[in-house]
């Protein structure tokens, strides 16, 4: 048997929640097409053959500002420290736009192995591959080179063979069927924030969070959620809920329809939209959250 730890960082959008994605075979991690849609850390588990493969999925890394941003930062390097394999994602479309090489600055010092993994090569034009892995092979002598298309799936077997060779021995740590650590709660909160993201414009995405207060399984083996949608302004709530209800009704109407077939089951979902000023510099807000604190 072998079991390993799978980092994987790069800049905002890379893609990174998407390839986590595809190596598990199913969502795990929500994805959109703003950047910075990560939040929290989180693990998908993977299988290939004897090998179990601990993904940790990372938030996008770049210049922090505000105290949520900081804790993503934090929070993408952590998952870095201890992995076997550190995977540096590129979106091969944007090339070394969005602080790629940064990354890979930080990323030299690091233990374990460094791989390249070029991604979205389904709308990169070829040519551009190329040069793209010549100049941060020139940077970073990594060990292996992928070019992958996460959205389609082109490359990701070969990649997860290979990933699956390079782990360690031993047992492995999570029951076969697991396919993340997070909690069901916290995944159906995700999902919601994620009908935030694809939903609504510009800013207020980033100034929400998702609370799943209740998780109830009722006798009929559907499940009734209970979630709060924390905004900062009266404003923002007014936005969210939209005329006469209308764009709270569509976000629920779709968040509901994923979870329902993320969990296989029916759901009933209840959300309710609060303004709590400045919760993102809150402590207990964020401890409801399951976020870790950063000071
Ligand atoms: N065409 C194409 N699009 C992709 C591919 N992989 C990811 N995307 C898209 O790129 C966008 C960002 O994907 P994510 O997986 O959320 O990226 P991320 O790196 O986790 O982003 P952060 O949350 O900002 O760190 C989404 O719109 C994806 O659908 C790919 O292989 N091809």
């Amino acid at each position: 048997m072998k079991c390993g730890v799978v980092a994987v960082l790069g800049a905002p959008n890379a893609g990174k929640s998407t390839l986590v994605n595809a190596l598990v075979g199913q969502k795990v991690a929500i994805v959109s097409p703003k950047v910075q849609t990560t939040r929290t850390r989180l693990m998908g588990i993977a299988i290939e053959g004897q090998a179990q493969l601990l993904l940790q999925d990372t938030p996008g890394i770049f210049a922090p500002r505000r105290r949520l941003d900081r804790a993503m930062v934090a929070a993408a390097w952590e998952g870095a420290t201890d992995a076997d394999v550190t995977l540096l994602l590129v979106d091969a479309k944007a090339g070394l736009k969005g602080g790629v090489m940064q990354v890979a600055d930080a990323l030299a010092p690091r233990p374990g192995a460094k791989w390249l993994v070029l991604n979205k090569v389904d709308i990169a034009p070829k040519a551009a591959l190329l040069e793209l892995a010549t100049t941060l092979h020139a940077k970073l002598p990594f060990a292996e080179t992928f070019m992958v298309s996460a959205l389609s799936g082109d490359g990701i077997p070969d990649l997860k063979t290979a990933l699956a060779r390079a782990m360690p021995d031993g047992p492995w740590l999570y029951p076969e069927d697991q396919v993340s650590d997070a909690t069901t709660r916290l995944l159906a909160s995700e999902i919601t924030r994620e009908q935030l993201y694809l939903q609504l414009n510009a800013e207020l995405p980033y100034a929400a969070a998702v609370e799943t207060e209740t998780f109830e399984d009722r006798k009929d083996g559907s499940a009734a959620i209970r979630q709060q949608i924390l905004i900062e302004r009266d404003t923002q709530k007014a936005i969210i809920l939209g005329a006469r209800g209308t764009r709270i009704k569509q976000i629920g109407e779709a968040a509901r329809l994923e979870l329902e077939r993320v969990l296989d089951r029916r759901v009933h979902l209840f959300l309710h939209v609060k303004v709590r000023p400045g919760w993102a510099d809150d402590r207990q807000s964020w401890r409801d959250l399951g976020l870790e604190w950063v000071e």
